[in-house]
């Protein structure tokens, strides 16, 4: 049994993690946490979640959550995840991150963490998503320089980062995979007359609405053809139940930075 402290507690993801861990044998929540002065403090953390009291109140102490856990879960956001994953270092408890919209440098601090204790880092943590990817490199080797890329992506009109971490993530696989650096090839903006596109880019559009929960399609577009490959998210549960795969799998494994390929064991062949 891995004892779990959740921080977001009251987020949208908090609350289905939360949720879908009571229903986990292999989990136990023991903490859960949001900043101080947040409404939801002291209350049930079960209760806010929807699924029922479970004895755990929200906290504004990650210290006090984390007394009797294994491991925290973070799904907040870039600067809150390294300042949890700080106390989580001193602490020597694992994380598994689902946090997205780290910088380059915010990605470096959190690598360097992860040198002091196991650290799951993943911007999609669903089954569906972590086999596109596979298929994502596998696409791009196949196909070559000869098709453009283009990436769009659609979310809530709630999230803050833009674009999502998953097309990020996307977008780096299919650059390394054609050998190209992301950071140079990435275009996030046409407007006016900027020309005609080049072949290397790899063009990054967002859509912010309503309530989609996440949707992204990578488009290989060439002469006479185009493959499109989509995932949709239908709800949150599927990215709730990858972390609880994660937060299970961590158990007893040494400091480093993993992936969800590596907890589906599909970085394997
Ligand atoms: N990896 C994956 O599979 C997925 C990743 N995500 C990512 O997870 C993150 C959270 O998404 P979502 O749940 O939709 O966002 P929410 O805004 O619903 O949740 C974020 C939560 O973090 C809370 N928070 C802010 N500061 C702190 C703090 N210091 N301590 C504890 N909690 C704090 C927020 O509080 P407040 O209510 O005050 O804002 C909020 O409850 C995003 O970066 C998103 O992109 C989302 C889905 C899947
Ligand atoms: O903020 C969200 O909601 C989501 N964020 C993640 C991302 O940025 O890739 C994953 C998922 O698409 C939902």
């Amino acid at each position: 049994m891995t004892r779990i402290a959740v921080t977001g507690a009251a987020g949208r993801m908090g609350g289905r993690i939360i949720t879908l861990a009571t229903e986990s044998d292999q989990l136990h929540l023991v903490g859960a946490v949001e900043m101080a002065g947040h409404p939801k403090l002291g209350q049930d953390a079960g209760h806010v979640a929807g699924c029922g009291e479970l004895g755990v109140a929200i906290s504004d102490s990650l210290e006090e959550a984390l007394t009797g856990a294994d491991l925290l879960i973070d799904f907040t956001f870039p600067q809150v995840t390294l300042a949890n994953a700080a106390v989580c270092a001193r602490l020597g408890k694992g994380m598994v991150v689902g946090s997205t919209g780290f910088t380059p440098e915010e990605r470096e601090q959190l690598q360097g963490f992860a040198e002091q204790i196991p650290v799951v880092f993943a911007p999609n943590m669903s089954v569906g998503v972590n086999v596109c990817f596979k298929l994502l490199k596998e696409i791009a080797r196949t196909l070559g320089d000869g098709f453009d890329v283009e990436i769009v992506e659609l979310h809530h009109n709630k999230k803050k980062d833009s674009p999502s971490g998953t097309a990020v993530r996307m977008g780096e696989i299919v650059a390394e995979a054609l050998g190209r650096d992301y950071n140079q090839v990435a275009n996030y903006h046409r407007e006016g007359m900027c020309g005609e596109r080049t072949t290397e880019e790899i063009g990054m559009q967002t859509v912010r609405g309503g309530d989609i929960v996440g949707e992204h399609t990578v488009y290989f577009i060439g002469m006479g053809e185009r493959i499109e490959l989509t995932h949709r998210a239908m709800n949150r549960d599927m990215f709730a139940r990858g972390a609880i795969r994660a937060a299970s799998w961590l158990g007893g494994k040494p400091a480093g930075m993993y992936d969800m390929q590596a907890v589906l064991g599909l970085d394997e062949g």
